[in-house]
């Protein structure tokens, strides 16, 4: 599929002017009219909102938005411009950008452009002065849906036809269309390379190496459609299988890898698709939430030692397995739900019992986000260093 295929986007190639109209529809029909931002153009994703109240770049930059018109409920977004440092993938990935007021100005020492100006330049189409708020609402009540955003075309009847032919969330199929397409090394940070790392990209976020990289692993990043066998013939330590984008359902080839790893007893660790991609290997199935969890201040408890942590979330599905304390049996041994959201009781987290493989629904590298939950990177750690067998 072509760049401008997989993003479901018509861009100009222009910046908008002020002013300059533009309207978001939503697939039940519920129109917004507001002001065109980043990139003129007409664009196709499922609506879905962000609490957080900064970090917008790793936000616009996170593989996993793809396909996804991103509402910001922050009213005031644009503040600190946009660097180069701050990018969680080579670029903006999500299908679109909603906000209420941007900031005219970049204010920061570290700024080096301004958010406007980058989306436009990225082909992102934006739309602001937008009620973010009444959106959100009518996003929490309703769930999250396909929307379109123009501002070529001012008809929200015409938009919504087009809204209503466009692909949805459930079935798609995203993480190969945002993986890497080459193998590439992230090398220790500093002092001696104490693991060896494969991950599977499913759409990595960039501090995730990097936050391995910092404990003395050394990170072998496989494309997406990499095989149990690729993982484990570069002799790993521990194998990691990462974030992305789209429905988890339909990731047959990483539950396939996951379940060859699980097979060999290497130790494994995943983050958010991964938690579910090593669930679907374990056997528990995974469903759509009405509107998911994205932000960087949500709560989770660790039902092992009763720690809440607050943690950045991106997520639109999730593990269907009993958090009550129990365990399941699976074909490799006993799993327990280790972590649940305390809004909301959704499963954050499975452990396995017999074989050392765990994984979390939400973000540890946190980029941007709370630095509560860094310790699991030291869990997988200990982990590789005790061997093959047992769990942590
Ligand atoms: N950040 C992620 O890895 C998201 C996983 C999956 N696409 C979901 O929405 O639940």
């Amino acid at each position: 599929m072509s760049e401008q295929g997989t993003r479901a986007q018509v861009g100009t190639g222009e910046q908008a002017r002020p002013g300059q109209p533009a309207v978001l529809v939503l697939e039940d029909g519920r129109a917004f009219a507001g002001e065109a931002f980043g990139a003129v153009g007409e664009t196709f994703g499922e609506a879905v909102f962000s609490t957080g109240m900064t970090g917008y770049q790793e936000t616009l930059s996170d593989p996993s938005y793809h396909r996804q018109v991103v509402v910001m409920t922050a009213p005031h977004v644009g503040n600190t411009g946009v660097n180069d440092l701050d990018y969680e993938s080579t670029r903006i990935q999500v299908a679109g950008y909603v906000v209420r007021d941007p900031s005219r100005i970049a204010s920061s020492w570290r700024a080096q452009r301004d958010l406007g100006g980058e989306l436009a330049r990225a082909g992102v189409v934006g739309i602001s002065g937008v009620d973010t708020r009444a959106l959100t609402r009518h996003l929490r009540e309703r769930g999250a849906m396909r929307c379109g955003v123009s501002s070529l075309d001012a008809d929200p009847a015409a938009l919504l036809a087009k809204v209503l032919a466009s692909p949805a969330m459930v079935g798609a199929d995203l993480a190969p269309e945002v993986s890497t397409r080459e193998p590439y090394v992230v090398a220790p940070a500093g002092g001696e390379r104490r693991f060896r790392v494969a991950a599977l990209d499913l759409g990595i976020k960039r501090n995730t190496p990097l936050s391995m990289a910092a404990r003395g692993c050394e990170v072998h990043v496989l494309p997406a459609t990499a095989t149990a066998d690729d993982l484990l013939a570069l002799g790993p330590d521990g194998v990691f299988l990462s974030n992305g984008p789209g429905d988890p359902a339909t990731a047959d080839y990483a539950v396939a890898a996951a379940t060859g790893v699980l097979a060999a007893g290497v130790p494994l660790f995943g983050i958010c698709f991964g938690n579910q991609v090593l669930g679907r290997a374990l056997g528990f199935g995974t469903y759509k939430l009405v509107y998911g969890h994205r932000g960087i201040n949500q709560p989770v408890q660790d039902l092992t030692t009763g720690q809440i942590a607050v943690t950045c979330h991106n997520h639109g599905f999730a593990v269907a397995a009993p958090a009550d304390g129990t365990h399941t049996d699976t074909p490799f041994g006993r799993v327990a739900v280790s972590h649940v959201a305390l809004n909301d009781g959704v499963v954050e987290g499975i452990a396995c019992l017999d074989v050392p493989a765990f994984s979390v629904q939400y973000h540890p590298e946190a980029a941007a986000g709370p630095h509560d939950a860094q310790s699991l990177f030291d869990r997988f750690c200990e982990l590789m260093a005790s061997g093959r067998k047992g769990t942590p």
